[in-house]
């Protein structure tokens, strides 16, 4: 079912957590919210699951109000499958048992039909079926928790960070077993993480979170490729931030002269351009002309390595990208190489509290990844 959640506020005590918050997720479609800890995403869930009560705004599901001033539709009574960070699976009841416990009194058949279908669905085995939550891995876990979720065909899944118990290599799998699972059922989705790869990979939207407002929403790839600010792009991904200034359909800054693909200015003059370190390509055997910047450090990390550079004559910035060992070519400390940006760079306004790296800071952070 479509979810509507319009201008949502929310304080514990004096400090506000959630402010003017809308979202709309279309029926069937999955969309994932991510943000800094403390940003206020979990709370944004626990809101539309029932947990807690907005203070303003309202919360539907399909044509129901779930909340609104003066109305209130208890959690349990909200159509809501709700998937916990740790699976909160009940210790005492096998899988079949945890899956089948919101299902309907009454037919043992058709409830048994419902728990093979909605195991078979989340990719559990059915030898599974008598096993006891202790005995199963965590990825497992996260999968029978999914699979009573869905089990009583809720109008709306939600998930809160239901990947971040897992080590990387479940974390991938069961991610992938859970976004099938979840397009095979059609039901409509809504996943919260601080993880950036996992919100960008979920569904069909991403939101993001910062301080307690929805600072920016859309088609993934959408708000990857223009985030509005400089602070989301940097939160999104890898992003080198260059001091520079528009001009003509241009950015000008310590690496020249590069086409400006979203222009965010409004107006301004001076400001970031951004790109992302994928984007770079460097080369060693370039006209003298063309190399832009120094080498101050190679740092092999397993199959890349990470360079840091200093670009610029005047004023020259520290730039880290990412290299395949075998693309490095023998670049080493005091080379010299050409820098290209490969698909234009997001123009920012200077206005933006931004900490970039000056040679001879005292404590230099990389301004790239
Ligand atoms: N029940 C509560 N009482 C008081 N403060 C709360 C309560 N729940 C959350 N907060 C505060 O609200 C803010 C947002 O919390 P929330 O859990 O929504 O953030 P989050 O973005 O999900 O962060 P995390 O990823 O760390 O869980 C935090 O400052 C938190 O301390």
């Amino acid at each position: 079912m479509m979810l509507t959640v319009s201008g949502v506020s929310k304080s514990f005590g004096r400090t506000p957590v959630l402010e003017g918050v809308s979202l709309a997720v279309p029926q069937g479609s999955r969309t994932a919210i991510v943000g800094a800890s403390g940003s206020g995403k979990s709370t944004l869930l626990r809101l539309i699951a029932g947990f807690e009560q907005p203070d303003a705004g309202s919360i539907r599901l399909g044509d129901r109000t779930l909340a609104a001033p003066g109305t209130s539709v208890p959690a349990h009574r909200r159509d809501i499958g709700y998937v916990a960070q740790d699976g909160a699976l009940f210790p005492h009841l096998t899988v079949a048992g945890n899956i089948a416990f919101g299902l309907p009194r009454g037919r043992g058949r058709t409830r048994d039909a419902r728990v093979r279908e909605v195991m078979e669905l989340s990719a559990l085995s059915p030898d599974l079926a008598d096993r006891y939550p202790h005995q199963l891995s965590g990825g497992q876990q996260q999968r029978v928790a999914l699979a009573r979720a869905l089990a009583p065909r809720p109008g709306i899944i939600l998930l809160d960070e239901p990947f971040s118990a897992l080590d990387t290599g479940l974390r991938e799998q069961t991610r992938r077993a859970v976004i099938d699972a979840l397009e095979r059922s059609g039901i409509t989705a809504v996943l919260v993480t601080h993880d950036q790869d996992e919100a960008l990979s979920f569904g069909h939207a991403i939101g993001v979170m910062v301080d307690g407002r929805l600072a920016q929403a859309g088609a993934p790839d959408a708000v990857f490729d223009d985030p509005e600010t400089a602070e989301i792009a940097a939160f999104l991904g890898p992003a080198v931030l260059l001091p520079a200034s528009p001009g003509d359909g241009c950015v000008d800054c310590a690496i020249g002269r590069i086409p400006l693909r979203h222009d965010r200015s409004n107006g301004a003059v001076v400001g970031f351009a951004m790109v992302r370190p994928a984007q770079i390509d460097l080369s060693t055997s370039a006209d003298a002309a063309e190399l832009n910047a120094l080498v101050r450090e190679v740092r092999p990390m397993g199959p890349i390595a990470e360079v840091s550079l200093l670009a610029g004559d005047t004023d020259p910035v520290l730039i880290d990208v990412r290299v395949p060992l075998h693309q490095l070519n023998g670049l080493r400390p005091g080379s010299r190489v050409a820098v290209r940006v490969d698909g234009g760079a997001v123009f920012y306004p200077a206005d933006e509290p931004l900490e970039l790296d000056r040679v001879g800071d005292e404590a230099p952070h990389p301004v790239g990844a």
